[in-house]
């Protein structure tokens, strides 16, 4: 297991479908910022400094699921509560509850590995070990 960061969003009228409740690609979205934002409040750099300091590129997506439960609209504000649920030797597992105050709306799991450029071909990515300084900001 792992801290619990909280992202927060305000929903715009342009994240509505015509129906005018939030269009599932933006949950996507948000989690994926919440991602960023979990790493960062944990104490990590932001990718652009770690490419520059380690060669990290950040942490592509492997796998996601996602469970709608209810949804949202704009004029609302919403909390993304991130943690990492597993860590592997090359992967971990994100979870992302997407909340309206104590209203479960919205759940969602990702594999990430943290990746860099291949020395031998520069247009390539490559899975590394999960840095274990940055697993234990984490945790
Ligand atoms: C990530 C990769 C470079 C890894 O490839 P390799 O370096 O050859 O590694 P391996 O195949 O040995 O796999 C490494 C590990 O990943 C695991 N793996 C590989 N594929 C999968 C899938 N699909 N599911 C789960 N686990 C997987 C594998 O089991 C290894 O795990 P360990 O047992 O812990 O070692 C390659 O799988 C790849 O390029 N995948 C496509 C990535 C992609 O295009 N994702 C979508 C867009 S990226 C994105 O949105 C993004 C968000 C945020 C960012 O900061 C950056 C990018």
């Amino acid at each position: 297991m792992s801290q619990t960061q909280i992202y927060e969003v305000e929903v715009m009228f342009g994240d509505c479908d015509p129906a005018g409740i939030v269009f599932f690609p933006n949950f996507s979205k948000w989690m994926d910022a919440s991602s960023l934002n979990f790493f960062v409040k944990c104490g990590v750099q932001p990718w652009r400094e770690l490419v520059k300091t380690r060669g990290i590129i950040g942490t592509p997506l492997l796998e996601i699921h996602t469970k709608f439960m209810k949804p949202a609209t704009y004029g609302e504000r919403l909390q993304v509560h991130t943690s990492v649920i597993e860590w592997g030797a090359k992967v971990f597992k994100h979870q992302h509850r997407v909340m309206r105050g104590d209203t479960l709306l919205c759940e969602g799991t990702e594999v990430r590995a943290f990746c860099e450029r291949d020395p031998a071909d520069a247009s390539r990515i490559r899975a590394i070990p999960v840095p274990e300084d940055i697993k234990a900001l984490c945790s």
